[in-house]
């Protein structure tokens, strides 16, 4: 039995986004646009998520490859919301893209 993630209040959602660069919240889901100097960066990226993803069996909501940038979004479809799980994917993205930036 998986334990079901506990949906956080919109309160706390924005409360540890503060400590979380780029991402916003809106509408049950937390998003961030990443922007990179090429494409083929922005696919590269985008290619690590979902490798990611699998490896956490936890996956994005969307993900947008657009020229030079990369738009996502998390949200928990198994409880309706945000929980640790998409807080812990951003996080883990962010610095995945420390990696295209410096
Ligand atoms: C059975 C499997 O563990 C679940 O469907 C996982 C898969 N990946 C998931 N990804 C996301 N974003 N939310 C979920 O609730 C979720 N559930």
């Amino acid at each position: 039995m998986v334990l079901m993630e506990k949906r956080w209040s919109e309160e706390q959602i924005r409360h540890a986004l503060e400590g979380l660069e780029g991402w916003r919240y809106d509408d049950g889901r937390i998003e961030r646009v990443f922007e990179f100097a090429t494409y083929a960066d922005g696919v590269a990226f985008a290619t690590r998520i979902f490798l990611l993803s699998e490896k956490q069996n936890h996956h994005p909501d969307a993900v947008c490859v657009l020229w030079k940038k990369v738009g996502v979004a998390y949200t928990t479809h198994d409880v309706g919301g945000v929980t640790e799980r998409d807080l812990k994917a951003a996080t883990m993205i962010n610095l995945l893209y420390q990696r295209f930036t410096d």
